[in-house]
Formats: C-alpha cells, sequence, structure tokens
C-alpha cells in the first residue's frame, strides 16, 4: 500500500541524550503521523545534566541539507530550532527567503530557561533581523522574549506586551510566548498573539522536574499541524494540549532533567 503524507523540515541540532533538538523534533513528527526531515546545524555532547561540547557545521553544510530534502521530497511546513550562530542564521534566513519556505515555525533558541544565555549578540542580532520577520510563528521562552524586546517578564500583562511588541517590530505573523519558566500561577501559562488577537492558553502544570525538549517538542507538534493543514491557532492549541500530555508521561531517567515522554499512549507498563 502506498500512503502520501505531508513533509516536515527540521532544521535544528542533535542533542546526544536524545531528549531535545533533532531527537525530539523526529519523535514529535512521528507521534503526528507527518514525515520527518531533518538539516543538522550542530552536533551537542549533551545529557539530562549539562551540555558538555558544541560543534557547528559549516553553515554551507546546513543548506545542502536544506536543498536536498527542498529538491526531492518537498516540504509542508519548516522548524528552526538551535541555529548556533550568526553565520547558520544568515545562510538558512537567505535560502528561505529565496525557496519561499512556509508555513514556517522559528524556535528562537537563544536562553536556556534557567536564564543562560546560549548564542552570541551578533546572532541574537542575525535571528532578529533575517529569520524572525520570516516566521509564521516564533516561539520564544520567558528569557527569549525578553531579550528581544527589552520587556521584563514577571507577569501575564507583561508576556502580553512583549507579544504586542514582538510582533509590530519584527512583523512575523504570530508570536506565542511560552510560559514554563514562570513561577507560582503562571508556570505553564502560554500567551498566543495572531491576527485574531492575544489569547492566553493554560493547560494543567504538570508537576515534574523533567521537562527537558518542551520547547522543541511544541515547536515542532505547531510545524506537524500546520502541515496537515490546521489554522495557526489551532495548531498552537494542539500543540500545547500534546506537550501537556508528554509532560504526564515524562521520563525518569538520566540524573538531571529527564525529558518529555512523546509516545505517551504507547508505552505504558
Ligand atoms: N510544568 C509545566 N506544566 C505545564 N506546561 C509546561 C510546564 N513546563 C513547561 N510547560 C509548557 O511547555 C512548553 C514549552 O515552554 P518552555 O518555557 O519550557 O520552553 P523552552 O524554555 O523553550 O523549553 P526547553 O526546556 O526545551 O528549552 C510551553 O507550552 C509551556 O507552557
Ligand atoms: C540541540 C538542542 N536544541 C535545543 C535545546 C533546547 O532545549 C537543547 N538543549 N539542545
Amino acid at each position: 500500500m502506498k500512503s502520501k503524507i505531508p513533509v516536515v523540515l527540521t532544521i535544528a541540532g542533535s542533542d546526544s541524550g536524545g531528549g531535545a533538538g533533532i531527537q525530539a523534533d523526529l519523535r514529535t513528527f512521528a507521534f503526528h503521523c507527518v514525515h520527518g526531515a531533518s538539516a543538522l546545524t550542530c552536533v551537542t555532547a549533551q545529557n539530562t545534566v549539562a551540555v558538555n561540547r558544541v560543534d557547528g557545521l559549516p553553515p554551507q553544510a546546513v543548506v545542502a541539507q536544506l536543498d536536498a530534502v527542498v529538491d526531492d521530497l518537498g516540504v509542508q511546513a519548516v522548524k528552526t530550532g538551535m541555529l548556533l550562530n550568526a553565520e547558520i542564521i544568515q545562510a538558512v534566513s537567505d535560502r528561505l527567503q529565496t525557496l519561499q519556505l512556509r508555513p514556517l515555525v522559528v524556535d528562537p533558541v537563544m536562553v536556556s530557561r534557567s536564564g543562560a544565555q546560549l548564542i552570541d549578540r551578533q546572532a541574537v542580532e542575525t535571528l532578529q533581523q533575517a529569520l524572525i520577520p520570516q516566521a509564521t510563528v516564533v516561539t520564544p521562552n520567558r528569557y527569549e522574549a525578553q531579550l528581544l524586546t527589552g520587556v521584563e517578564i514577571n507577569s501575564l500583562e507583561k508576556m502580553e506586551e512583549a507579544a504586542e511588541t514582538l510582533k509590530w517590530q519584527s512583523g512575523v505573523q504570530a508570536v506565542l510566548i511560552k510560559g514554563g519558566g514562570m513561577t507560582g500561577e503562571l508556570r505553564g501559562v502560554d500567551v498566543l498573539l495572531d491576527d485574531q488577537g492575544m489569547v492566553v492558553l493554560k493547560t494543567e502544570c504538570i508537576d515534574t522536574g523533567n521537562t527537558h525538549g518542551t520547547g522543541c517538542t511544541l515547536s515542532a507538534a505547531i510545524a506537524a499541524n500546520l502541515a496537515t493543514g490546521h489554522s495557526i491557532r489551532d495548531a498552537v492549541h494542539q500543540g500545547k494540549n500534546y506537550v501537556t500530555e508528554a509532560l504526564k508521561w515524562s521520563l525518569e531517567i538520566g540524573q538531571g532533567t529527564g525529558p518529555v515522554g512523546h509516545f505517551f499512549p504507547l508505552c505504558l507498563n
């Protein structure tokens, strides 16, 4: 039997521990019954405790992977994750612009949920100027939204202000500010601003320390939902519900922050 399913491309880094990055994206795509293709930007030596080393690929190698996938398979949606440096960000942005690959979900991986900056100033500027304006949805976490807008985010109102600022300053179609790094009642509360206005996304807050890969998983799920024809609002709502379920079934592996469980209904024992 032949089957025709959408192809979704992730442009992101490898996480040797398997919890985030390309590995989380491909599992999320598989769960959503779309075919996952990948363009690797860097290789991290990482586990649930730390990132010990990062080796970037030449920008041309990243673009060559993208071209190979687009030329043959065709692509119904794209997501970007860890792009590492200004050169890779510029090369990927130029290619996406030329090919007009849409819908495009940009997870601006810049600051970890604990607040540590992962890429340098020039890379942040390139993301702002070249990539984010092309996005269908951009999905910063609390600290990334702060860095991109200058708004100090410590309340729901500030999340909304940052979403407005980012949408109008970049021209991006929709902004999703993620609240996994918020505290108290706002932990796990996200804010979406699209062309229809602002909406607060609230699911139950899951009491777990195993949250590695939530951001990658959410943006990959949104891209998969867009590829299968959902509206932006629906794709984000369903993506948020998926992450919540995956958090409920997160995995007790490793000594640190374990990963979410992408195939929760299949792995009960
Ligand atoms: N404890 C929790 N309960 C419910 N939802 C959560 C929880 N922690 C994170 N989330 C949700 O997970 C999604 C990812 O948000 P988060 O702020 O963790 O992103 P991130 O910092 O980019 O993730 P990552 O740790 O992968 O870098 C959001 O929808 C957020 O609300
Ligand atoms: C490769 C990679 N991408 C993204 C993240 C953010 O979770 C990570 N820890 N590692």
